[in-house]
């Protein structure tokens, strides 16, 4: 069994974008990326922190927009302002939005081409239509985790457990999109951990604590686990019981350590990417 080591995968893509970062520099440009803060919620500041130091290291802007309790006006003014501004490339609305504000409702505002977490369900319908789009950094994170450790998609069973709209639905139509056999579970689906068993690659995205277990696991799959619940005791674990799933796994990304890094990461690359074609 091998533990995916997200940290590492993540401290590549970094050099990555650090690299594009300062060719961009290079020729005059600042790659800018803002994020919009609507709430005081715990395990975004720390997400948020996390980007602006990332980013710091690597030459790019990162432009934090904290709104004090907004209603849904103010979020879509702050999300306009921003697709507006010609010296910002990239935009990230921070969920959880206050209540009765919809992710998918305000993000119509962000401007296709600075949507780097794939918010704009515009960008959605794009992956869904093999546009070019970004995905939500969190679900291209799952998938690039299998890219880079070289697992095969194209003909392979994958079973996704979750159905949002940020992880479970776009994970779905990028692996899709390469060539993978899909199959997205969810609260309703009867005899889930048969069904995941058939799996040869299992995508865990349900937000709920150790759920899975080795039961679930298909010998010698590949598991990507992309819960993050908080413990108790200030920990943090995954959707996955790592050690019940190690029993029979080929793989597992743990947490933390595995998906978080490389979401982050991602982010930053796409927001030079975002720069790079706005030049
Ligand atoms: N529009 C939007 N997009 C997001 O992608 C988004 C968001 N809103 N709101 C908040 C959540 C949270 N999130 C995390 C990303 C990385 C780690 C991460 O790297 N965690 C570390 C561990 C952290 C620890 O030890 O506390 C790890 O897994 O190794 C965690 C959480 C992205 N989010």
């Amino acid at each position: 069994m091998k533990t995916i080591d997200g940290r590492a995968i993540a401290k590549t893509i970094r050099e990555e974008a650090g690299n594009r970062a300062e060719k961009l520099r290079s020729e005059g440009v600042v790659p800018t990326l803002a994020v919009v803060v609507p709430t005081k919620d715990e395990a975004t500041a720390w997400y948020v922190r996390q980007i602006a130091r990332s980013a710091d290291k690597l030459d790019i802007q990162c432009r934090i927009v904290e709104l004090d309790d907004p209603g849904r006006n103010e979020v879509v003014q702050a999300l306009q302002e921003l697709s507006a501004d010609a010296s910002v490339h990239g935009i990230i609305c921070q969920t959880p939005l206050p209540e009765g504000v919809a992710l998918a409702d305000v993000a119509q505002h962000i401007v296709r081409h600075k949507d780097i977490d794939g918010a704009n369900p515009e960008s959605l319908g794009r992956l869904a239509a093999g546009l070019g789009s970004w995905a939500p950094s969190t679900a291209a994170a799952s998938v690039e985790i299998l890219k880079r450790t070289g697992t095969e998609l194209a003909g392979k069973r994958v079973a996704v457990i979750g159905r949002s709209t940020v992880v479970g639905k776009p994970a779905a139509l990028l692996l899709v999109n390469e060539s993978a056999t899909v199959t997205v579970c969810h609260s309703k689906t009867r005899e889930l951990a048969r069904v995941c068993q058939e799996a040869d690659i299992l995508i865990a995205a349900v937000g709920r604590a150790e759920m899975v277990k080795n039961d679930y696991i298909k010998p010698g799959a590949v598991v990507v686990d992309v819960g993050t619940n908080p413990t108790a005791d200030g920990g943090l674990v995954g959707d996955v019981d790592f050690d019940s799933a190690a029993s029979v796994a080929g793989a597992v990304t743990p947490v933390p350590g595995g998906v978080g890094p490389v979401t982050t990461g991602l982010l930053l690359l796409h927001a030079v990417e975002a720069a790079e074609q706005q030049l």
